[in-house]
C-alpha cells in the first residue's frame, strides 16, 4: 500500500470538531448558500462539495429558474461561473437583468449598477455549442484558481457528452464532476433533460431523467422544474411552475414548491398575489430586498 493511503485510515475522533460544527455552526461561519424564497430558504441548501441536477422538459424553465437562483447566489456573495452552452451571454444577462430589476425594461443606470455589482460575483464561460467535457473540467479548474469560483452552473449535460445513449460517457462525466466538487469544495449545478412523458401535463419525477439511472444515484440533489401550462390557461390562480426537490442527500426536506412565473420581470414569485422584488444591489443580506 502507498504511504499516503495509510495516513487516510484515521481514528473517528479526528472529526470531533467538524461534527460539533455540523451541529452548532460557529458564529463566524458563513451560512450555507440557498435560494432566497421564504418557502425554500430553510429547506434546501447548496452545500460545498455537492452536485445538484436540475431536470425538466424542454422549454419548462430550467434555465430561467436557475437564472434567478444564480442572482440569489450572487446576492449571498457566492462567486458563480455560468457555462451555458445553449444561450449567448448577452441573452443570459438580458434575462438576469429583467429578474434583478423586477421589470421588463431595466434602465441603463440600473444595468450599469447591476454589471458592476456582478464583478467579483459572476463569470460567464463564453462558449455556445457542444464542448468536450474534459476541456470544461480544465476551464473550471482554471476558474477556481484564478477567480475563486464557489458555484458552477452547467447548462446542460447533453452539450458536454456526445450521443444521448452514451450512458457510460454520461456516467463518467458526472462521476468526474462529483469528484471535482468534493476535491475543490465547490457546488455544481448541472442542467439535464427528462424523457418525453405521455403529455406535457404529466409531472415528471426523478425516474424520468434521461440517460443512465447512475446520474441520479451519483449526484447529491435532484430538482425538477415543471411548467404548469394548464394553470397558465385556466388562470384560476394555481401555481404556474413547480419545483420538486426529489433528492437531497444531506438535507431532510424532499417535496414540491409552487411558484407563479411573472412574465414582465421573468421572476418566479412565491404566491399568487406577490409582486416582483427589485434586488437591492447595495445589501449583502440573505434577503433580496
Ligand atoms: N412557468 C412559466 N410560465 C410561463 N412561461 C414560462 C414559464 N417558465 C418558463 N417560461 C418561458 O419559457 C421559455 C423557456 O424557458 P427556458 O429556456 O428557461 O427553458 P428550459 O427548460 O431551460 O429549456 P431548454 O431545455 O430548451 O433549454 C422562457 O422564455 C420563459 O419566458
Amino acid at each position: 500500500m502507498d504511504e499516503p493511503e495509510r495516513h487516510n485510515v484515521r481514528p473517528a475522533s479526528d472529526w470531533l470538531q467538524d461534527t460539533i460544527d455540523a451541529f452548532y455552526a460557529p458564529a463566524d461561519s458563513t451560512p450555507i448558500p440557498t435560494m432566497l424564497w421564504e418557502k425554500t430558504r430553510s429547506k434546501v441548501a447548496f452545500r460545498k462539495g455537492e452536485i445538484s441536477v436540475w431536470a425538466g422538459v424542454n422549454g419548462h424553465g430550467k434555465s430561467m429558474f436557475l437564472s434567478q437562483v444564480t442572482l440569489d447566489l450572487c446576492h449571498q456573495q457566492e462567486r458563480v461561473m455560468v457555462a451555458s452552452f445553449e444561450m449567448k451571454p448577452v441573452q443570459q444577462m438580458k434575462r438576469m437583468s429583467r429578474q434583478a430589476y423586477a421589470g421588463r425594461e431595466p434602465t441603463v443606470q440600473f444595468l450599469q449598477s447591476l454589471h458592476s455589482w456582478t464583478d467579483g460575483r459572476l463569470w460567464i464561460y463564453d462558449h455556445v455549442g457542444a464542448v468536450e467535457w474534459r476541456k470544461l473540467i480544465a476551464v473550471m479548474r482554471y476558474a477556481i484558481k484564478t477567480h475563486g469560483i464557489t458555484q458552477f452552473v452547467i447548462d446542460s449535460l447533453m452539450k458536454c457528452v456526445k450521443g444521448e445513449t452514451d450512458f457510460d460517457a454520461q456516467k463518467d462525466f458526472v462521476n468526474e464532476l462529483c469528484a471535482f466538487a468534493q476535491a475543490h469544495n465547490v457546488h455544481i449545478h448541472l442542467v439535464h433533460h427528462v424523457r418525453k412523458g405521455e403529455s406535457e401535463h404529466h409531472v415528471p419525477g426523478k425516474f424520468d431523467i434521461k440517460g443512465a439511472g447512475a446520474i441520479t444515484d451519483q449526484v447529491d440533489n435532484v430538482f425538477i422544474v415543471w411548467r404548469n401550462k394548464k394553470a397558465e390557461q385556466d388562470k384560476k390562480g394555481d401555481p404556474t411552475c413547480f419545483l420538486a426537490c426529489e433528492k437531497q442527500r444531506n438535507g431532510e426536506y424532499e417535496g414540491k414548491f409552487g411558484f407563479w412565473f411573472d412574465i414582465e420581470s421573468q421572476q418566479y414569485l412565491e404566491s399568487v398575489n406577490a409582486a416582483p422584488v427589485r434586488y437591492d444591489l447595495s445589501a449583502n443580506s440573505a434577503s433580496r430586498k
